[in-house]
């Protein structure tokens, strides 16, 4: 299944392509923005790393296109990025029966949920670390738009995201961290590291995968550092803001540190506190070349 090119932007020196496809995992119509960086359509560039960057409740594709700020980055280093929705959506997509921003539409949290109704759509967790990769490198091979380079959106990869995407990066990264395709890397901003044991997540793991907590366990970071072994010199790195309102309550980045501790993730994920800095896109923008030079360290560009 192919993908409609929506429109191309001129952005720093690449495009932003709006993208739209008819998702398998999913069921329905996705819409994913990818940037090719200025090394895409420069001769020879060869093989192009891409990181992706999953959004948080109530985000769209675009809100991370348009104000974290990572196009400048990826020009500067050369890898592309992805920017993947945050659900499913359409006429037949269930939503949240409370029609909050906290479940449902916006707030797919990077799991196959498993209960009814949302069983039958809600699989971001295959969507974002399995069937779209495959899905953006072949249409990419075929796509003609690179002067001769393509972008590796298979192996040579790398993962963040923002408070909910940044429990999704997280998750992703530890489940997939055993497989032949592991993420090169993964950086957060304002992560749900403990999803089990805090509100959104509690409404999130519960309406997807229901009350059975060996569910729940299987995606959140806190469990997945004591069972997943960092098999060399991995790092994580996560930045907070210590005036972001859901901090205390809802992010809690301290936990994944008392986790890891006794493990073989224990001083290998590095946390970041920044004061007088808020939940916002002005945070995550703040910290974006920090968290760029680090994948692209891993992603072997510098
Ligand atoms: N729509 C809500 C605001 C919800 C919110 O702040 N969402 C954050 C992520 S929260 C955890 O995932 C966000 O990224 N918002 C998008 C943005 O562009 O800031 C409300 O109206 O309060």
């Amino acid at each position: 299944m192919s993908f409609n090119i929506e429109s191309q932007i001129s952005s720093c020196g690449g495009k932003l392509l709006k993208l739209k496809h008819d998702s398998k995992s999913t069921k329905t119509s996705m819409d994913v923005n990818v940037y090719l960086p200025r090394q895409y359509f420069e001769e020879k560039a060869g093989k192009i790393p891409a990181v992706y960057y999953l959004s948080g409740l109530s985000c769209t594709p675009q809100n991370a296109s348009e104000k974290a700020f990572w196009q400048p980055q990826a020009d500067k280093y050369g890898f592309a990025m992805v920017f993947p929705d945050t659900s499913p959506r359409g006429e037949n997509v269930p939503d949240d029966p409370e029609e909050s921003w906290d479940f449902g539409l916006s707030a797919g949290f990077y799991v196959d949920a498993t209960q009814s109704p949302y069983h039958k759509n809600y699989k971001m967790y295959s969507y974002v670390h399995d069937e779209l990769p495959r899905e953006l490198y072949q249409f990419f091979q075929t796509s003609g738009l690179g002067a001769g380079s393509t972008v590796d959106f298979l192996d040579n990869v790398a993962i963040t995201g923002h408070s909910m995407g940044g429990f999704g990066a997280l998750s992703g990264y530890l489940q997939q961290y055993s497989s032949p395709r592991k993420y090169k890397s993964c950086s957060a901003f304002a992560a749900l590291v403990n999803p089990s044991q805090v509100q959104w997540g509690k409404k999130g793991f519960g309406g997807y995968l229901g009350s059975e907590v060996a569910q729940w366990e299987k995606y959140d970071p806190v469990n997945l550092v004591k069972v997943v072994s960092n098999n060399g010199n991995d790092t994580i790195l996560i930045h907070q803001g210590t005036s972001d309102p859901f901090y205390k309550d809802q992010l809690k980045p301290h936990l994944l540190i008392e986790a890891a501790k006794g493990t073989s993730w224990e001083g290998k994920i590095n946390l970041n506190l920044v004061d007088g800095f808020d939940h916002s896109y002005y945070f995550v923008s703040s910290f974006v070349p920090q968290h760029a030079e680090f994948h692209a360290k891993n992603l072997g560009l510098i």
